[in-house]
């Protein structure tokens, strides 16, 4: 029997929701190119690669003002520089206009390339509720030649935290001791409130039998371990998107609204270092992401 045609109305309302589903969609993705989550060259690649998605839809004018530092007179220079029209769409770029845009990012965002010479020094760093806490358990379990280093902090323990197995649970005297007697090889405040820090001597001691180390640490200890070891493998962990931080950070439900915005705001400062990494893996799966970053240590 043939299919009874929708009355108009109908096709109306879903054609509608379809536009806000696809505008909510590319308003996402310009908070992702704005947060770093995603770098322009990726957003780039996927519009080349589907341009019938939500990345494909972006127009170019909504595409550069999406990057940090270009406003929208910058952004009408840029569209004239590279002769690419403004009502433009990535995904209806031809082929001289993708090649002109993206030499133009590579140009001033180059993207960071691995450095040779690294050591089985591994740091894990990334923004707050990104999963580094859950990927690392996770390599501790199933990469059983990776040792993960335990910290130190000053910060209380979390239901179900077991003192020296998630972090050596201390109070300040013994933090201010630790650091006095050259017992950290980094240590940082972190989020404005607590200090960590990461025992130097178990990582000798396991580096000196040939075992590859991991610490999970934030930026600031990522840094310092940097000067201290430079040829240390730093790898940065990304979120799918801002909106699934955002969303992992509610979802732990461990800290309060205030507590929550302390870390997004210290998140975005985070996000924009992720060049100073050897290598950006991203958490989409726990089990994908933990292979990739035990695989760097070989
Ligand atoms: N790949 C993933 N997919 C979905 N949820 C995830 C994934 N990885 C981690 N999570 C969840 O996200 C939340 C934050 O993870 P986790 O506590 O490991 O983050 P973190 O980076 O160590 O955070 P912090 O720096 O604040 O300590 C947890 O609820 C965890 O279960
Ligand atoms: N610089 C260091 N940062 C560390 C260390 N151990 C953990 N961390 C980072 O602290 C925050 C918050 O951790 P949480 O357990 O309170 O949620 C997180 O980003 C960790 O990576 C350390 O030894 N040094």
């Amino acid at each position: 029997m043939a299919e009874r045609p929708h009355p108009p109305e109908v096709d109306r309302a879903a054609a509608s929701r379809r536009a806000v589903a696809a505008r909510r969609a590319r308003a996402a993705l310009k908070k992702d190119v704005a947060t770093r989550v995603i770098s322009p060259q990726e957003l780039l690649r996927r519009a080349l690669a589907d341009p019938d998605s939500a990345a494909g839809a972006m127009r170019v004018t909504d595409f550069l003002t999406a990057i940090p530092a270009i406003g929208e007179n910058k952004r009408d220079r840029i569209l004239q520089d590279l002769d690419i029209s403004p009502v433009k769409k990535l995904g209806g770029l031809g082929s001289r206009q993708r090649l002109a845009l993206q030499s133009f990012l590579d140009a001033r965002l180059p993207e960071p390339q691995p450095r040779a010479g690294r050591s089985r020094l591994l740091v894990l760093a990334g923004p707050t509720a990104v999963g580094k806490g859950t990927v690392a358990a996770h390599i501790r379990a199933h990469h059983p030649e990776i040792m993960l280093s335990v910290s130190a902090t000053t910060r209380a323990p979390r239901p179900g935290e077991v003192d020296g197995q998630h972090y050596y649970f201390v109070d300040d005297a013994e933090f201010d001791r630790l650091i006095a007697d050259g017992e950290l090889l980094e240590w940082a405040t972190v989020h404005n409130k607590h200090r960590y820090g990461t025992p130097r001597g178990p990582i000798e001691a396991a580096l000196a039998e040939g075992r590859t180390v991991l610490l999970e640490i934030d930026l600031q200890g990522a840094r310092q371990v940097r000067a201290a070891a430079p040829d240390a493998t730093l790898v940065f962990l990304l979120p799918p998107s801002w909106d699934e931080l955002v969303d992992r950070l509610v979802g732990r439900g461990t800290e309060d609204a205030e507590e929550r915005a302390r870390r997004l705001r210290t998140a975005r400062v985070e996000l924009a270092s992720q060049n100073e990494f050897d290598f950006r893996v991203v958490n989409d799966t726990v089990e994908q992401a933990a292979d990739e970053i035990a695989a760097l240590a070989h």
